[in-house]
């Protein structure tokens, strides 16, 4: 890292910012009986972007890509091997006590509750290390234990909670200290969906009334379809995608598709762009693009063929992705960079 000053929270246009940014790791590999060789991989590979106060952004890309590696070092739980990072001003890993004053983390897969206590109790603890003032602790507890409704589960160990349950639980723990950061690794995975909806709802409203910056990991798209308006795709440590989710529709050449139940067999639906991939009695499966209104094929459906029922399935995040990059390697080799904006 260059210099250890801090700058004021975004004063120069980006509440979250990163310039160049890299990680590289040291790996020793066993290459023979006594033998070992030493190999760098470069996890993330000079990463630039800016995030804005309040904004909602999804960071996304295939395994191993450098996800966590990137929030590990916006957490300060890893220093960069080059470049210059801030959040809210702060370098995160020389200041990472003061900076948990105002981030929240929560990780899908793993949990930050104490797992034989009582969920309560782990809300308690968190109070004093955070030093919470006790009126802000009452009243970010209450409101978030109502609108997740977990009112009824407080007393509950938290080994005995659900997997949503205890995400919930999670996220409750992520803001009992009124964060102004929020990172979400796969908040939603596992949830159903009933749960899923409840988590996105309360996220919208959380960063609609409170302003929050929210940077979300998931495989779900429709975790970013409904919660951000940006999302940036990274591979292998490169930043290859930053725009809107329908730019990343057009440039993965994704679809999705509409499952239609009608009242008897028919001969395939005509209603193009979409076209029929699949029939089966009465239901067919019409493919059309992503970036298409569903809505707008639903009422073209609707309203010319004896309907029963019918349901969007949603593109496979991974899949889009494989298609965008291949495509983006095929414009101008592996290492570009060309649709970042
Ligand atoms: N502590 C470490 N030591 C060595 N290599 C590491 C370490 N942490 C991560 N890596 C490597 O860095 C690369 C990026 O890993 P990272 O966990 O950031 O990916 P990810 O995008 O979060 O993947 P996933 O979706 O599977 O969680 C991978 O090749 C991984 O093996």
């Amino acid at each position: 890292m260059d210099r250890g000053v801090v700058d004021d929270d975004d004063a120069d246009g980006g509440f979250i910012r990163l310039e160049r940014v890299e990680k590289v790791f040291e790996v020793r590999k066993r290459t023979g009986f006594l033998r070992r060789e030493r190999r760098q991989v470069r996890a993330v590979d000079s990463i630039s972007f800016t995030v804005a106060r309040g904004e909602m952004v999804g960071y996304i890309g295939p395994n191993g890509a450098g996800k966590s590696t990137t929030i590990k070092m916006l957490t300060g739980i890893l220093t960069p091997s080059g470049g210059r990072l801030r959040v809210a001003g702060i370098d995160p890993s020389r200041e990472r006590t003061r900076l948990a004053r105002r981030i929240g983390v929560v990780f899908g897969q793993r949990t930050t509750l104490w797992w034989d206590l009582p969920l309560i109790d782990s809300y308690r603890l968190m109070h004093r290390m955070y030093r919470i003032p006790d009126r802000r602790y009452r009243e970010n507890l209450d409101r978030c234990v109502e609108l997740l409704e977990l009112g009824g589960l407080l007393d509950v160990p938290v080994r005995q909670l659900s997997l949503g349950q205890r995400m919930r639980g999670d996220i409750v723990a992520a803001l009992l200290h009124d964060p102004q950061v929020l990172y979400l690794d796969e908040p939603t995975i596992g949830l159903d969906v009933v749960s899923k909806a409840r988590v996105r709802d309360f996220l919208r409203d959380l960063n609609a009334e409170r302003g929050t910056t929210v940077l979300l990991t998931t495989h779900d798209l429709q975790d970013i379809e409904q919660l951000c308006s940006r999302v940036m795709v990274i591979d292998q440590g490169r930043l290859m995608y930053d725009g809107p989710l329908a730019g990343l529709h057009e440039v993965g050449e994704s679809e999705r598709t509409l499952v239609v139940d009608l009242e008897r067999e028919l001969p395939p639906i005509e209603a193009p762009p979409a076209r029929v991939v699949r029939i089966e009695g009465p239901r067919q499966w019409l493919a059309f693009p992503a970036s298409d209104s569903a809505a707008r094929l639903v009422a073209h459906i609707a309203a010319a063929y004896p309907l029963v029922d019918l349901s969007v399935r949603e593109p496979d995040i991974e899949a889009v992705i494989a298609t965008m990059l291949h495509r983006l390697e095929g414009v101008a080799g592996p290492s570009s960079d060309r649709a970042v904006s």
